[in-house]
């Protein structure tokens, strides 16, 4: 009796508690963060929320709204974004090109069921965005937003360890205020004008024509200005960065416990195969790519 019960318990499968495993992968404009926590997310089976876009989205709906950057004109606005139904969603993205190629998936942003993911790359987003994220009851909101899309992406996540779920979300302050116990901080950087170069091809890949601004953001970028140049878009890369690492509520700062990875002169590959096996190591699984070493 006593080994028949002792089988049956063996053959019970077992409850494996799920932990959530969180990567925060913070850092200045155009330093990679989004197309490496997409790559990233994809490799580890964890669900990604990209955070600069929430605070696009909250941009978009003042200037939809009329409401200018004066602070006393966006009273209203926190409200606006509290009570809005915004969405970040992963879709597939482009097939890699080879073998062992690394998979970014593209991001699909909707605000109250729109599909907003050019819009909230227009130049007037661009030029108004760092200042609305500096409004403290609009960061408020946007946390709430953020931490209630990070559960939501966790529990979807498909990790390939059965222990964790897992979500990556990059932003500024993820780190620092939104996930401060952040399983694995990363905080990527790299000089001003590589990232103007890479975001001046990154726009340029997208079309042609006079149709954005100096510094689109990250996914979905529009075309760079006829008359815009490098130096321009470095202009414009460091102007949002000075407003960002200023303002007074949750600005960017490196987490102490962060990992710092300056990729001037890495390759995307390694930098992605480097943070995914990080994220692995504390997970306490093997690593992937054992001549990734930093
Ligand atoms: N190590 C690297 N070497 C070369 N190009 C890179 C590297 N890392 C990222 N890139 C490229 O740099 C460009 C900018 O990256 P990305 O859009 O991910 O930056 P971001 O930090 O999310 O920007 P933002 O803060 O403005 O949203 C992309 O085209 C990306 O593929
Ligand atoms: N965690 C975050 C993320 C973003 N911001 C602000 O939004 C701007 C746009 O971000 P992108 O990543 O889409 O370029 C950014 O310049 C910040 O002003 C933020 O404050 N905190």
């Amino acid at each position: 009796m006593l080994c028949r019960a002792a089988a049956v318990l063996r053959r019970a499968p077992r409850a494996v508690p799920r932990r959530a495993f969180t990567v925060a992968i913070d850092g200045p404009a155009a330093s990679g963060k989004s197309s490496t926590a997409r790559a990233v997310a994809h490799e580890l089976g964890f669900g990604y929320i990209d955070s600069g876009s929430i605070y696009r989205c909250a941009t978009l709906l003042a200037l939809r709204q009329g409401i200018s950057d004066a602070a006393e004109d966006r009273a209203g606005l926190a409200a606006l974004v509290g009570q809005a139904d915004i969405d970040v969603r992963i879709r597939p993205g482009p097939r890699p090109a080879g073998p062992g190629q690394i998979v970014v998936p593209d991001v699909q942003v909707l605000l109250d069921g729109e599909d907003v993911s050019r819009a909230i790359r227009s130049p007037e987003v661009n030029r108004l965005v760092a200042a609305v994220a500096s409004d403290g009851p609009v960061r408020d909101a946007v946390l709430r937003i953020q931490r209630s899309l990070a559960a939501a992406a966790e529990s979807l996540s498909t990790a390939r360890h059965p222990a964790h779920g897992g979500v990556v979300m990059d932003g500024r302050d993820i780190g620092t205020a939104v996930f401060p116990n952040a399983e694995l901080k990363i905080y990527l950087d790299a000089s001003a004008m590589a990232r103007a170069i890479r975001r001046w091809d990154q726009m340029s890949s997208q079309g042609n024509g006079p149709a954005g601004s100096a510094d689109a953001g990250n996914a979905q970028e529009q075309p760079p200005a006829a008359h815009s140049s490098v130096e321009d878009i470095a202009r414009e890369l460091e102007k949002r960065d000075y407003t960002d690492i200023n303002r007074k509520h949750s600005p960017l700062r490196i987490a102490p416990d962060a990992v710092v990875i300056d990729n001037t002169n890495m390759t995307f590959e390694r930098q992605v195969h480097a943070i995914a096996d990080l994220a692995r190591e504390r997970m306490g699984v093997p690593r992937r790519h054992d001549d990734d070493d930093m």
